[in-house]
């Protein structure tokens, strides 16, 4: 099996990862959310040198007593029975309620397997002036179009992305992706994805292939059924 494959069987179903009830998982929750407040504000800040000093020394404070009890890798969810586990790693760059870094991004199953998501971006995000970089829309699909993957039944690693950059994004308004299986041979799943800005332009398509690790099943990875 894969390093990868071999990775995902011991966290998902070995359970090597320290996994988190809800309660937990909400708590830090609402420490990540404060400091992604902090780095909005530290991107928009313009108080005085003195005042900057102080903060910096403040939160330099705060990294030590939060670094004073540390694990050794990100926890991720307890396991919800018939859930996919990708759903379950709290700290995910794109999904994750525990990462600061990730918006988050909450992404929706449809009965036909289809998904969805809803989600703003900040000017934290801001590639061209005014608008999205690039560079995250992509982190966004590659994960919008890995959980498609995942509600056909079919999930896997992305092997392949491809990106159309149509029409800029823009950041601070609602932003809806859309992204389905289109087609499912032997280990490797077909997909497609888009962004489409509030009047309904799409801004960015893309196009992956998930390819399932060698030796490991879809079961192993948690099923949508
Ligand atoms: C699964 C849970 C995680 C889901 C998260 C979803 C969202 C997040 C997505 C990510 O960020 S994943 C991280 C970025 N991706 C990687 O790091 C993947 C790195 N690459 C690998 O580990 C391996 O290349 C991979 C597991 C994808 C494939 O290795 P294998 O040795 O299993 O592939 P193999 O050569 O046996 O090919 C299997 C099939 O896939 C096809 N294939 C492989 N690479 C391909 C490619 N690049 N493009 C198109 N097809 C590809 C290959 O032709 C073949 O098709 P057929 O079975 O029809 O012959």
């Amino acid at each position: 099996m894969s390093g990868a494959g071999a990775a995902m069987r011991r966290v998902f179903v070995d359970g090597e990862r320290a996994e988190l009830d809800q309660p937990r998982a909400a708590e830090l929750a609402g420490l990540a959310a404060r400091v992604r407040e902090l780095t909005e504000a530290v991107v928009h800040t313009d108080v005085d040198a003195a005042e900057v000093a102080a903060v910096s020394e403040e939160i330099a404070a705060l990294t030590r007593r939060l670094a004073a009890a540390r694990r050794a890798a990100p926890p991720i969810a307890a396991p919800v029975p018939g859930a996919p586990h990708i759903g379950r790693q709290l700290a995910n760059p794109v999904t994750g309620p525990l990462n600061p870094i990730a918006p988050p991004v909450e992404i929706h199953t449809r009965p036909d397997r289809t998904v969805f998501c809803d989600f703003t971006l900040t000017s934290v995000y801001e590639g061209p002036p005014g608008f999205v970089h690039g560079g995250v829309s992509a982190m966004v699909l590659d994960q919008l179009l890995g959980a498609a993957a995942h509600a056909a039944g079919a999930p896997g690693m992305t092997a392949a992305l491809d990106l159309r950059y149509r029409r800029p994004t823009p950041y601070g308004v609602p932003l809806r992706g859309e992204a389905e299986a289109t087609e499912v041979v032997g280990r490797r799943t077909h997909t497609a994805a888009r962004i489409i800005a509030p009047d309904g332009t799409v801004t960015v398509e893309a196009t992956a292939v998930f390819v399932l690790p060698r030796g490991l099943t879809p079961e192993a990875l948690g099923n949508v059924e």
